[in-house]
């Protein structure tokens, strides 16, 4: 996950590959809160790893829950059986809608049956969201509960044991989220002796969501009984009783941006998507009729989805986006794509999610340049040719980070592209942790429209730890060239070459089985990491690295490091050479007293005993052969920036260099 202030997604062209999909947030949710008060243990497979399903799991352990992780991945939740293993508690439930709502229900009627004192409480915006229409309902049954901040907000506090009054049918508002239902729906069978009726007051919305609700008690164990959308009762003598096993779907709403992405940028091959298709429960998988509406092409099978390009642009359509709430965001950007403009309409419900997803997708899509108006419950978003380079911000809302990604792909649609930024990337930990990896994964770029940041420099000049400092605040990917003339060397003197054969060493070179993982590198499965840092192997690459075959031969294996979203690059002839083009170049020096000081500092650490007088001279004389050989020698590209770090902090360069880099970057800096 990319946990960093932002991340610059470049211009992006074509989508292609399979993507697996994580758990379902919703069935997750509804799911561990079933398993958590139901007898016995449930084997959960496949369950989202996230923010909002973490709250969920440290709260059912604090009731008295037992989860524990296989070696497989799957959780096995063994449930308190409908009896409060606790008497008091307070419990986050972060901005996990789908954990305060249903929690609320289930612990106040336990808390009315058992007795116990219980606070409800999560983030700050959390504490925005209303309740209001589940605390009403759950006070006509005779549950205590306060609200401990606004009326009607989150932080609650449950208190009994308290008489409850099961013989009239609870009343509960359907027309502001769906999830008040859900949560008496998954809550009454914990005290239903006789039946209990639910009536619902008002238009039901987000039906297809009640729908998962239903399927999944009736795994559990509990028959609801349903009365077109108005009215459902819980038969009498209900209790929860665990399947065994449950396999969580693949989360439909997340299949939402890569069927979006198929739609704009599958041409060649399609983007296929695994975890859900035609046989799923969740409503959101109709957001692919919405996409075939606009023009994608869609194939499905029981649990996959392999969706391509079909009408380009898209077309503009107007929908009713009542059935698929979260989803229908995807298309607000996909509409930037489109022949007319789009509507979506019956989505007054965005207001009341993670953040008001109205006013937040209205807003972020004029900072891209687009013509957008904004109602009560709809937005209208017309086709933009004139991108402007914006800096999204997100909100903390998951889906905003992610249907954003979309815009990237400006450039088919424009001849002059820009790259999208996305402030708080890792907001997408709430449904889809690894989402812009996976994107990565799927999605390419005109080489040059990939940025390249170099750092070249002699020796001990700290180039290495200053390109991973910046890659890791970028989200760029790293390339070490010098390991790559390392390990060259080290592959050459264990074949017992001759270093001076530079076409032998060539072929070695040209032969590397290399692969860098977490930091370390492997020669055929060898982890040589240790070994490339020997100053010995400084000295054979400095002595292979002057061979033009052998350069040539290392030369793509360096070229196929730039991939989306970036690249920090250091070595000798990076901003020379290999990436002439770079956005942005730096030359690094220090003095060489400096240099041989930090060298030694670094090798003492490592327990290597080191004397700084022949460290000076083994450095000064591999700078000599590094800046007189006559292929690729150190020295600065023209449009270089010199840095003299020696007397710097580490911290002191890397904010000086994101600082030249933000210099070269379109994005104003946003609120
Ligand atoms: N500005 C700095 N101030 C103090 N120490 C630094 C600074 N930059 C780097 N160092 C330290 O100097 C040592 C050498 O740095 P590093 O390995 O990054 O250099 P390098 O140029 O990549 O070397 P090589 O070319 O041999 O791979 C490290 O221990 C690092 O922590
Ligand atoms: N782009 C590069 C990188 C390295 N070399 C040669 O490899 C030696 C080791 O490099 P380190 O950065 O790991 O110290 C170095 O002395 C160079 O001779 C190169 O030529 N080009």
């Amino acid at each position: 996950m990319y946990k960093i202030p932002f991340l610059d997604l470049p211009p992006l062209r074509a989508a292609a590959g399979t993507v697996r999909l994580p758990g379902s947030k919703s069935i997750s949710n509804r799911v561990l809160l079933l398993a958590g008060l139901s007898e016995g243990t449930t084997a959960v497979h496949d369950l989202l790893d996230s923010d909002d399903t973490a709250v969920m799991l440290a709260a059912l352990k604090t009731l008295g829950g037992q989860i524990e992780a296989q070696a497989d991945g799957v959780l096995n939740v063994t449930g308190i059986g409908g009896k409060l293993g606790t008497q008091a508690a307070q419990l986050f439930l972060g901005n996990a809608g789908t954990a305060m709502r249903p929690l609320a229900a289930a612990l106040a009627l336990l808390t009315a049956t058992q007795g116990g004192s219980f606070e409800l409480s999560g983030v700050p915006r959390m504490h925005e969201r209303p309740i209001g229409d589940l605390v009403d309902a759950l006070r006509a049954l005779g549950c205590e509960i306060a609200c401990l901040g606004n009326e009607g907000y989150p932080p609650l506090k449950l208190t009994g044991p308290s008489a409850l009054k099961l013989d009239a049918p609870v009343k509960v508002r359907g027309d502001v989220s769906s999830q008040f239902l859900t949560a008496l729906l998954m809550a009454l069978p914990l005290v239903a002796t006789d039946d209990v009726q639910i009536e619902v007051v008002g238009e039901l919305i987000s039906k297809p969501y009640i729908q998962i609700t239903l399927t999944l008690l009736e795994r559990f164990g509990i028959a609801v009984k349903r009365d077109g959308w108005e009215r459902f009762t819980i038969p009498a003598g209900s209790r929860y009783r665990s399947p065994g096993a449950v396999h969580v779907e693949g989360d439909a709403s997340s299949a939402s941006y890569f069927v979006g992405l198929g739609a704009i940028a599958a041409v060649d091959q399609p983007v296929r998507i695994e975890g859900v298709g035609s046989e799923s429960m969740q409503g959101d998988v109709r957001f692919v009729e919405a996409a075939q509406q606009m023009g994608a092409e869609v194939k499905s099978g029981p649990n996959w989805l392999e969706v391509r390009r079909g009408a380009w642009p898209l077309k503009g359509i107007t929908l009713d986006c009542n059935h698929i709430p979260d989803a229908a965001m995807t298309l607000a950007v996909m509409a930037l794509y489109a022949d007319g403009p789009t509507t979506l309409t019956n989505i007054a419900s965005w207001r009341v999610k993670e953040t008001d997803r109205l006013s937040a997708m209205a807003t972020e899509l004029r900072k891209l340049g687009a013509t957008v108006d904004e109602g009560p419950d709809w937005l209208r978003v017309q086709p933009l040719q004139d991108w402007k380079p914006a800096s999204i911000h997100t909100y903390d809302d998951h889906r905003i980070a992610m249907c954003f990604s979309l815009a990237a792909f400006n450039g088919l649609v424009t001849e002059h592209p820009v790259p999208v930024r996305i402030e708080d990337p890792a907001c997408v930990a709430k449904t889809f942790p690894e989402y812009f990896e996976t994107l990565f994964d799927t999605v390419s770029a005109s080489v040059s429209d990939i940025p390249v940041i170099t750092i070249d420099g002699p020796t001990a000049s700290g180039k290495g730890t200053l390109a991973d400092e910046i890659a890791h605040k970028l989200g760029y990917a790293v390339l070490d060239s010098g390991a790559l003339y390392r390990a060259a060397g080290l592959a050459a003197s264990r074949a017992g070459i001759d270093l001076d054969d530079g076409k032998e060493v060539a072929a070695v070179a040209r032969a590397l089985d290399l692969r860098f993982a977490q930091g370390r590198v492997y020669l055929a499965g060898e982890d040589i990491s240790d070994a490339l840092r020997l100053e010995t192997s400084g000295q054979n690459a400095s002595r292979v690295a002057a061979h033009p075959p052998v350069r040539r031969a290392l030369n793509q294996l360096q070229l196929d490091f730039r991939r989306a979203p970036g690249l920090v690059a250091d070595g000798r002839d990076m901003g020379t050479d290999v990436f002439p083009d770079a956005g942005l170049k730096v030359f690094l020096t220090a003095s060489a007293a400096t240099r041989a000081e930090r060298r030694h500092k670094q090798l003492i650490a490592k327990g290597i005993s080191a004397n700084i007088e022949s460290l000076r001279a083994d450095l000064e004389a591999r700078d000599a052969r590094d800046k007189n050989r006559s292929a690729s020698p150190l020295h600065p590209a023209q449009d270089a920036l010199m840095l003299d770090n020696s007397a710097q902090t580490i911290e002191e360069s890397v904010e000086l260099v994101l600082d030249w880099w933000a210099r070269r970057r379109p994005f104003k800096v946003s609120r």
